[in-house]
């Protein structure tokens, strides 16, 4: 039987109720295949769980880690700890790796996976939160010495206890590239960024460092949930006196929830709410709001609409105005989602690549929310900076030109077409639609006007016409849209 451990402190002085039994699994040393009499935390099994996922096999850590809280019952505070480590650690990644390397004395690639994974997490809490050294030092050895021995477990303890001697910044201090040598890899050093995503904002950015600094510390803090109330079903009003979140400062459907898991609020479940970042919002909305020639024949298109987020919001406006949104989605498991969360509203869902769907032409109003690289929206998504490659943009361009190609040609003379990406990324973005444009004809119209809700200007969008939101300037994701009008 494993020993039960009484509740503890930990370092920031919260009490921290233990769940009531680690799992089997976690009882069982792995390699021996002997029961070992110490407990081990099972919320940093977890946590080292998921990072293992995401590094063995390129799971996403936002999608196992609910599961994995599920699963395991652990609710409450821990599971707040559990999310806080495992995506703190995942999107920390490069700047954790490089502190073990200098004191392990060894590139990270001479360390055996799971021995890593625990070491990442163990540095971690050291050099980013608040937990005492000693709790975070000898959680990790106890959850190495569980799977693979007093050796590696004694490698783990020297690791962390070297990398304990200093904060982060004294590391960063030794570790990251001279500011005046390169700043933005400093920069991109500091705040836990690959260099080259780093060089992207900065030009995004129109090379401001200030700007660029600010953008990068958005990006690595623990990003706010933002909630929808579908229109027709709830207003945000409403919805913020159920959830005691504040309404959003730019979309006239957002909610800030300030704490809590948003699955357990009632219209969330009932469907007449959702989690949705505010500047998505802002975007299918755009789409709703833009000015078309002639009347609105209720037509009403989003040509990549999985896994649905837009095509509610936009399925909810349509209802209103007395639209119907055609949904297509090329992958049949996304095309099953935006059934779901479409519900009763007014859309039909097609599985067919955007770039030959075989619908007939003449929509009115077009979202082409494309595919991309999700640079924008790298805060909620913990391991995907690490992942990403510049070769994935030049992939994704070629997509998305056809795309939006295939778009001027579904809607009709004097009919809009949004395109739009969770990426500010100018290849994918002002590149994309410049081409395009040229190509084909189509005049942009100024979608600054179309996030402004009410006379109320989001500001920091410079000369446009297209709009870049930002994680550090408007509290969204880097949202990218453009209007663009067949002539
Ligand atoms: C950025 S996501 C769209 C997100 C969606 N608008 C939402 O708010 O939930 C892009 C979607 O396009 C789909 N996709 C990729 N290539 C496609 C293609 N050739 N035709 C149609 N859909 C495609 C992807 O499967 C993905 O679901």
């Amino acid at each position: 039987m494993s020993e039960q451990r009484p509740a503890h402190r930990r370092s920031g002085g919260e009490r921290v109720n233990r769940p009531s039994r680690p799992g089997r699994a976690e009882r069982r040393g792995t390699t021996s295949g002997m029961v070992r009499d110490k407990a081990i935390d099972p919320v940093r099994a977890t946590a080292r769980d998921v990072l293992r996922a995401v590094r063995e096999r390129d799971a996403y850590a936002n999608l196992l880690l609910p599961k994995l809280l599920r699963e395991r019952r652990i609710t409450g505070r821990d599971a707040a700890l559990a999310t806080e480590l495992t995506y703190g650690t995942a999107r920390a990644q490069g700047v954790l790796d490089a502190i073990i390397a200098a004191a392990a004395g060894r590139a990270v690639a001479d360390i055996d996976g799971p021995v890593l994974d625990v070491l990442r997490l163990g540095a971690y809490q050291l050099l980013r939160t608040r937990i005492g050294s000693h709790a975070a030092v000898s959680t990790s050895v106890d959850l190495i010495r569980s799977e693979a021995g007093q050796g590696p477990a004694g490698f783990c303890n020297a690791v962390l206890r070297k990398i304990s001697q200093r904060d982060e910044d004294l590391w960063i201090d030794e570790l990251a590239p001279s500011m005046a040598d390169d700043l933005i890899g400093n920069m991109a050093f500091r705040y836990a960024h690959p260099r080259w995503i780093a060089q992207v904002f900065f030009d995004a950015l129109g090379g401001s460092a200030g700007q660029l600094q600010a953008a990068l510390a958005a990006d690595d803090a623990r990003p706010p949930v933002h909630l929808v109330a579908r229109p027709g079903l709830i207003s945000a009003e409403e919805l913020a006196a159920i959830s005691g979140g504040d309404e959003g400062r730019w979309s006239p459907y957002c909610v800030y929830l300030p704490g809590g898991d948003p699955g357990d609020l009632e219209p969330i479940r009932e469907g007449l709410a959702g989690v949705q970042d505010e500047g998505s919002q802002l975007v299918a909305r755009a789409v709703e709001v833009a000015p078309i020639d002639g009347d609105d024949g209720g037509r009403w298109l989003d040509l990549c609409a999985g896994p649905g987020g837009k095509a509610a919001l936009l399925g909810a406006l349509a209802d209103i105005d007395g639209a119907r949104l055609d949904a297509v989605e090329v992958s049949e498991h996304r095309a099953e989602l935006i059934r779901k969360v479409t519900g009763d509203f007014p859309v039909t869902v097609y599985v067919a690549d955007g770039r030959d769907s075989g619908l007939e032409p003449g929509y009115d109003r077009i979202l082409l929310d494309a595919p991309c690289s999700g640079l924008g929206s790298l805060r909620r998504r913990p391991e995907a900076r690490w992942r990403r490659t510049p070769a994935d943009v030049t992939e994704l361009v070629v997509l998305q030109r056809e795309l939006l190609t295939a778009a001027l040609r579904l809607v009709r003379p004097g009919g809009v077409v949004i395109y739009s990406t969770c990426s500010p990324h100018p290849a994918e973005t002002t590149e994309v639609v410049a081409a395009v444009c040229a190509q084909t004809g189509a005049e942009q119209l100024d979608a600054r006007a179309l996030v402004s809700v009410d006379g109320r200007e989001v500001p920091g969008l410079g000369d446009g016409p297209h709009v870049q939101l930002w994680p550090h300037l408007h509290g969204t994701d880097a949202m990218f849209l453009a209007a663009l009008r067949r002539g």
